[in-house]
């Protein structure tokens, strides 16, 4: 790829120092929309993450009868008669195209379900499967992926199912949060390989508890929910800690200091799991009062680190691991592979293409670090990869970030939060 067709990654003059408040959390704001949209009554939602994969459920909602209203910044969700016919526009949005489809089982008339080009390729077939075990009539022409439809007959029978969740943990989440409205309830096993993101089953657990749901995962890969009604709930969105990485990752690599404000003293977002990361990459970690404080010492240390749980952060972290002063060992993240691409493949040709030393693993990344040159960093529709580079680009010089506008999945400000933070 030539120069000059990128967004040019702002260069850090000497060490990143400022405080940055992150908009609402993706998952929290997705599953808070879901929720809202199959409970007992109207839900206020303060905090809402405005982003594409915010509107995209919003409008997934609107088309299938939900009555959604915003004013001064505060999002009414009312529920309706879910109906169709209607089309879903998914995007590149996991949470969309695997929360929707459970949610649609449950409207009367047909609803069809496309995306992006690249949403055609994340893995459905499990989630598609499992509903179909519960009774729901859905059409994918055998493909087990994008586009599908679920024809809804207003109710879902729900009951057992067994399903091999390792390729991610939306496709338990996805049953999860709407099992409650399923006649029986739902009571799901998990067969195969771990089921990766343990924080994000616990959010789904955790606001499903907060609407008065009954969830039993007292049993490893089992979750029983009760069938019930959701309660409507006014809540706040707490902002987005994955989101936060890139502003942190300023701090580690260029010895600066940056607070993220806003930070809750307890959450089931991966992102937390940040303070212990960037410890062990060696840099100090404070929170106090919800500010969040990482100050680079200077040194980056390569890590061995299991990253299942939080794979979402690992763009990030690899590219900070590739400036670090020895080799790293991200692990856990075969899973990857699904999200907005193939995130291992991406991160090896975009980092050795700068001329890092980087190889995929059967489950992740060994990277060792090397200098980097200028170079144009690809992003294959993926935000995460974006704020990757820009992280390099603080340190690397003439880096530029192929189509920024990515970044608007899940941040749209984030271009000129970052200028903000380190121009
Ligand atoms: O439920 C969620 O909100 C998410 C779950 C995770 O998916 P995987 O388990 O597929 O990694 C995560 O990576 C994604 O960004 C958001
Ligand atoms: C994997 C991700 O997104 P999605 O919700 O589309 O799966 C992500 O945001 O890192």
């Amino acid at each position: 790829m030539g120069t000059q067709q990128g967004w040019p990654a702002p260069r850090a003059e000497g060490p990143v120092e400022g405080r940055v408040t992150v908009p609402g959390s993706k998952s929290i704001s997705n599953r808070a929309l879901i929720l809202a949209a199959i409970s007992d009554g109207p839900s206020t939602l303060s905090g809402l993450l405005a982003a594409r994969d915010t509107s995209l459920m919003r409008s997934a909602l609107v088309a299938l009868g939900v009555g959604i209203t915003e004013q001064d910044g505060l999002v009414t969700v009312t529920p309706g008669s879910l109906k169709g016919p209607a089309s879903v526009d998914c995007g590149l949005a996991g949470t969309v195209m695997r929360f929707v489809p459970p949610v649609a089982a449950l409207a009367d008339g047909e609803v069809a379900f496309d995306g992006d080009e690249y949403a055609r390729e994340r893995p459905m077939d499990v989630i598609l499967g499992a509903l179909r075990t519960l009774g729901v009539r859905i059409e994918d022409h055998g493909t087990g992926r994008m586009p599908y439809s679920v024809s809804g007959a207003g109710s879902v029978r729900g009951g057992k199912v067994t399903l091999d969740a390792s390729g991610s943990s939306q496709f338990v989440s996805a049953l999860l949060l709407a099992g409650a409205r399923y006649d029986e309830g739902v009571d799901l096993r998990h067969d195969g390989k771990p089921v990766p993101s343990q924080p994000h089953l616990d959010m789904s657990v955790g606001m499903l508890r907060e609407r008065g749901v009954h969830v039993d995962d007292s049993e490893p890969n089992r979750w029983v929910v009760a069938p019930g009604p959701i309660r409507a709930l006014d809540s706040a969105i707490e902002p987005d800690l994955s989101n936060a990485a890139p502003f942190l990752a300023a701090a580690v690599i260029t010895g600066g200091s940056v607070t993220v404000t806003g930070w809750p003293s307890a959450t089931t977002q991966p992102g937390d799991h940040l303070r212990e990361i960037f410890t062990r990459f060696g840099a100090e970690v404070s929170l106090s009062g919800g500010d969040l404080t990482v100050r680079g010492t200077g040194r980056i240390q390569g890590v061995d680190l299991d990253l299942g749980e939080v794979g979402e952060l690992s763009p990030v972290l690899a590219a900070v691991a590739a400036l670090a002063d020895g080799p790293s060992y991200l692990r856990g993240i075969a899973h990857l592979r699904n999200h907005e691409t193939d995130r291992l493949a991406a991160l090896e040709t975009e980092l050795n293409a700068l001329g890092g030393d980087v190889n995929q693993t059967d489950d992740g990344l060994e990277i060792r670090p090397k200098p980097l040159h200028s170079g144009l960093f690809g992003t294959y529709h993926d935000h995460r990869m974006a704020h990757a580079a820009a992280v390099l680009g603080l340190v690397v010089a003439g880096l530029e970030i192929e189509n920024i506008a990515t970044t608007a999945k899940t941040m749209p400000e984030f271009p000129d939060l970052w200028s903000a933070l380190v121009g």
